[in-house]
């Protein structure tokens, strides 16, 4: 087996109500054993010139259980060849949504139109627990070796 532990018959750590909008187009499908993302298929065809963006739909409502989040990231093929990206990358579909899930797609690229189809793969679908926090007002913070640095502060060459 080369994945060495990922084994393709592993378990399935989690069952996920999907209702499929258009039955004609497959569920969200994990491409290889051990990826985190399920690919997300668009039920149009659709167009983009450089720098528009356009709202697609997948297809496909979801009830995720509570305490679990479905985060929409781009593909890095389609980021590498097209430059096409998410706007609000990673998207958040919440435990409670019960609408279709959409992907709000950029084309970065500079001269290029990218033409997607019906059924192509545009985005993909990871799945993850969250903390719900309970924020606790405080006058003042502990302290930490960072402090207020940010943005830049470490620069950007190596580091001893
Ligand atoms: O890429 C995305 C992002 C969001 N959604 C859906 C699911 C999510 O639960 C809902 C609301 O998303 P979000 O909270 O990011 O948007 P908002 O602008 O804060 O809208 P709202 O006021 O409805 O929360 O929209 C998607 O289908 N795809
Ligand atoms: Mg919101």
């Amino acid at each position: 087996m080369p994945d060495h532990d990922l084994d393709p018959g592993r378990r399935v750590d989690l069952d996920i109500d999907v209702v499929r909008l258009d039955p004609d187009l497959p569920l969200p499908t994990y491409a290889h054993p051990g990826d985190a993302g399920a690919d997300l298929h668009t039920t149009i065809d659709v167009s983009l010139a450089p720098g528009e963006r356009a709202l697609v739909p997948t297809g496909l409502s979801i009830a995720l259980p509570d305490g679990y989040v479905a985060l929409v990231h781009p593909r890095s093929g389609l980021a590498a060849r097209h430059g096409l990206s998410i706007v609000n990358t990673p998207g958040t579909v919440d435990a409670g949504y019960r609408g279709e899930i959409k992907v709000m797609l950029i084309n970065h690229d500079p001269a290029e139109t990218v033409a997607l189809q019906r059924g192509d793969r545009i985005a993909q679908l990871v799945i993850q627990r969250f903390e719900r926090a309970r924020f606790v007002e405080v006058g003042v913070l502990p302290e930490s070796v960072r402090g207020d640095g940010g943005y830049g502060s470490t620069g950007t060459g190596a580091r001893p």
